[in-house]
This record gives structure tokens, sequence and C-alpha cells, in this order.
């Protein structure tokens, strides 16, 4: 799922060294020349693009190259092939609460999902944890820093989050590069371009996740997926600025261990240890030089130029709704953004305010979720269609 991004990209080329697993189905959005390139590839029998003139235009180029490949179309074709009974292994890789039903279907049919896709955990955490448990799902995380946290606990933490606490886990730190601009000034940041933001540091990904990472929005979702993963309360995680990305995050023992995983930033690794857990298999990324890498650096956050960061915090601490209404607010604002309809620094301005005019309140149920996510949206738009253009710089 996603398989034309940049977590489907290096899914494949892992792929493309492991002849053992064949690819049943693909799915992604709108790019249907590169989906054409994949099917040519990889042979999958079924290919769903979502949105519907992509799908058509990829039926006829398929059918004019003679390959017999289905093509299927929309949100339901997407969760059919990500249920499928030939189908035992789920990489969810497709971006924002587009990528939720489909995770949430290889959820409930008992599928190893391999979970790139975090705003489904920040949307709709607890619902998704437990359809696992209900259903007998493997949920591998992909994001690097889960991951990361994944590969330092003990075996029986790894298959059960109920065994995390009882394997004396003190807390986990998720290391955030603090991404391109994490030495700006208050004023350097009130007119960066979305060029700028895209322009990761330390690793290649798409444009949604590079701004989030540019304004810490990212290290917060990933602070709310941490908690609902590895069931933890918000005061057993800590976010660490680390800006080399080589400490991929770490597990805190209640003896003092630290025990971290380190590689190079190349999603290769996360993906292909989650492909072959609990075995190892090659992924094609670089070998780590320790004597060749810069000096590994560590710094606390500066909450005040990345008020994201502070936002996401406090929507775990609120539980409800909160997280929900953070993460959809985050996306209109960021596809502002891209777009130019604001500033960088709006973003967190658009999220706050959502946060206080929307009731957040418990329990947290699939169809509230949906409307919950339906009205930020809304309000953040509407904010967005009141700023003046060029009033942010
Ligand atoms: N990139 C990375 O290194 C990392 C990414 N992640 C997470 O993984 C996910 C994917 O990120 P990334 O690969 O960077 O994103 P990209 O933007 O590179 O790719 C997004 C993928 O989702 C597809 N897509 C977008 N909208 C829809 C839709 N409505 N229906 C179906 N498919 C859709 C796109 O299809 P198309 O292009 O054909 O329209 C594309 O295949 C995100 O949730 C991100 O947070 C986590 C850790 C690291
Ligand atoms: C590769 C990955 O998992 C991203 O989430 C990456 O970690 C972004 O880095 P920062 O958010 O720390 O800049
Ligand atoms: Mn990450």
């Amino acid at each position: 799922m996603g398989s034309t991004g940049s977590v489907g990209l290096s899914t494949l080329d892992v792929l493309r060294r492991q002849q053992s697993i064949s690819v049943y189905a693909l799915g992604a959005g709108s790019n249907w020349r590169l989906m054409l390139e994949q099917c040519r590839e990889f042979r999958p029998e079924i290919v769903v693009m979502e949105d519907l003139m992509a799908a058509e235009q990829l039926a006829a180029a398929l059918k004019h190259e003679k390959l017999d490949v289905q093509v299927g179309t929309g949100q339901t074709a997407l969760c059919e092939i990500a249920s499928a009974s030939e189908v035992s292994i789920v990489m969810a890789a497709i971006v924002g609460a587009a990528g939720l039903p489909s995770a949430l279907a290889a959820v409930m049919s008992g599928k190893t999902v391999l979970l790139a896709n975090k705003e489904s955990l920040v949307m709709a955490g607890r619902l998704f944890t437990q359809a696992a448990k209900d259903s007998g799902a493997t949920v591998l995380p992909i994001d690097s820093e889960h991951n990361a946290i994944f590969q330092c606990l003990p075996l029986r933490g790894q298959q059960s989050n109920d065994q995390i606490a009882p394997s004396g886990v003190r807390k986990v730190v998720l290391t955030a590069s603090g991404g391109p601009f994490l030495h700006a000034s208050p004023d350097q940041l009130l007119s960066v371009t979305p060029e700028q933001a895209c322009r990761h540091p330390n690793w290649s990904m798409g444009q949604k996740i590079s701004v989030d990472s540019a304004s810490m929005m990212n290290k917060g979702l990933e602070f709310i997926e941490a908690c609902y993963l590895f069931d933890l309360n918000p005061d057993q995680v800590k976010v660490l600025i680390h800006p080399q990305s080589i400490v991929h995050s770490m597990v805190e023992y209640i003896d003092g261990s630290v025990l971290a995983q380190l590689g190079s930033p190349d999603m290769r690794v996360p993906i292909a240890h989650a492909l072959a857990w609990p075995e190892r298999i090659e992924s094609g990324a670089s070998f780590l030089d320790l004597a060749a890498s810069p000096d590994l650096q560590f710094m606390e956050p500066d909450m005040e130029r990345f008020p994201c960061l502070e936002l996401a915090i406090a929507a775990a601490r609120a539980g409800g709704h909160a997280p929900v209404v953070l993460n959809a607010a985050n996306e209109i604002a960021v596809a502002g953004f891209l777009e130019r309809k604001l500033g960088f620094l709006q973003i967190p301005q658009i999220v706050e305010k959502c946060l206080e005019q929307i009731s957040c309140p418990e329990p947290v149920s699939m169809d509230m979720i949906l409307e919950v996510d339906r009205q930020a949206r809304a309000m953040a738009e509407d904010m967005i269609l009141g700023f003046r253009p060029g009033s942010w710089c």
C-alpha cells in the first residue's frame, strides 16, 4: 500500500533482493505511470489506484502491453487487497489519514502488518491495537524510531506489548534530527519555503513527512505513535535531538541500562528487519562506519521554536480525540503550506486553534474519529481561506 511513494519504493527495492516473497497486489493514489513500471517488474495479480482516472489510464496501458493485471479503484478496493486471503504481509505506507482504512482492514483480517503509516495510530491507536489483539494480527513498526525501539526490546516484549512493562522497560527515548531548521532563528522560520522545508538533512522522504520533520510535528506524531504501539504513558516517552540520525532511538531499563539501535539513515533497514522478523535478511543499505561518522550529539528539543512538538505531547496527554484533531489540522495546514497558501509558522497556529475549539470527548469510536477528523479539516480549511496571501512574511 503506497507502492509509488518513498517507503513503497524502498520496500520494492528490498523485495528485489528477496525472491522468496512475491508481490500479490500493489496499491497507490494517482501515479499510474510509476505503477505501470512496477507492474512490468513485479507482476502483481491486482493493482489498485485510489484515483479513478489513474486507474482507467493504468488499465488501458496494461491492456496495450498485454499485461494480465486486474485493476481496481477507490478505498474499498484498497481495503480488499489489504485483507485478501492470498496476502500474508501488508506494507501500510499510504501517507496520511488516507492510509487508515486499508491499514485497519489488514489488521482486522489478521495479517502481519508492516506499519509505516503513523497517522493510523495517531488517529485510532486504541482501536487499532485492540483490533490487532482481537484478530491475532502482528503489527511491526516501520517508522525508523519505533522499529529501533522494537529491536531494543526482548522477544517477549516484541511479541506482545503487555510484556513491555514486565520486561523492566522504564522509558523509551525517541531521537529527532531537528530537521532542516534545527538552528534557524524565529525570524528565519517566518519566511522559509516549502523547498527548504522538504530538504531534510539526513533522510529522503515524501513531502508531507518532510514538512512534519521540519516543524517537529513528525516527532510529535511519533510520540503519540510510541504510546499506542508500546502501551506506554506519555511520561515514559522522551524526545532527544540527535542531528546525525545514526542512533535511531533507545530503550532505558530499570537497572540503568540503555539499549540503542544504530544504522545508516536508510529506510530499507527497518523494512528488511520487519519483512524478515524474527530472522534477518540483507537490505541493500550501506553498513555503518562509526570511525568515519560525524560525532554523535544529543540535546534537549526547543519547544518554543518548535511548538508542534509541544502541541502533540499535550494532545497525547489529553487523550480522547485530541490526537485526531491534531493530525487532521496538521494535514490540512501542511498541504496549505506546500501550496504556498500559508507560512511555516502558521502550521502550529492552525493546529492550536483547532485543538482549542473542537471538543475531544471520550470514549473514542470509529464513527466519532471520522466525524472529529471531518470537523477539524473543515475548521483548518476555513482558517486558511481567511489568510491574506503573503501576510505571513
Ligand atoms: N518516507 C519515509 O522515510 C518515512 C515515512 N513514514 C510514513 O510512511 C507513510 C508514507 O510516507 P512516504 O512514503 O514518505 O510518502 P510519499 O508521499 O512518498 O508516498 C505516499 C504514498 O501514498 C499514496 N497515496 C497518497 N494518497 C493516497 C490515497 N488517497 N489513496 C491511496 N494512496 C495514496 C501515494 O500514491 P501516489 O503517489 O500514486 O498518488 C504514494 O504511494 C507516511 O505515513 C509517513 O509518515 C514513516 C517513516 C519514514
Ligand atoms: C525515517 C523516519 O523514520 C523519519 O520519521 C525520520 O525519522 C524523520 O526524522 P526527524 O523527524 O527526526 O527529522
Ligand atoms: Mn520516524
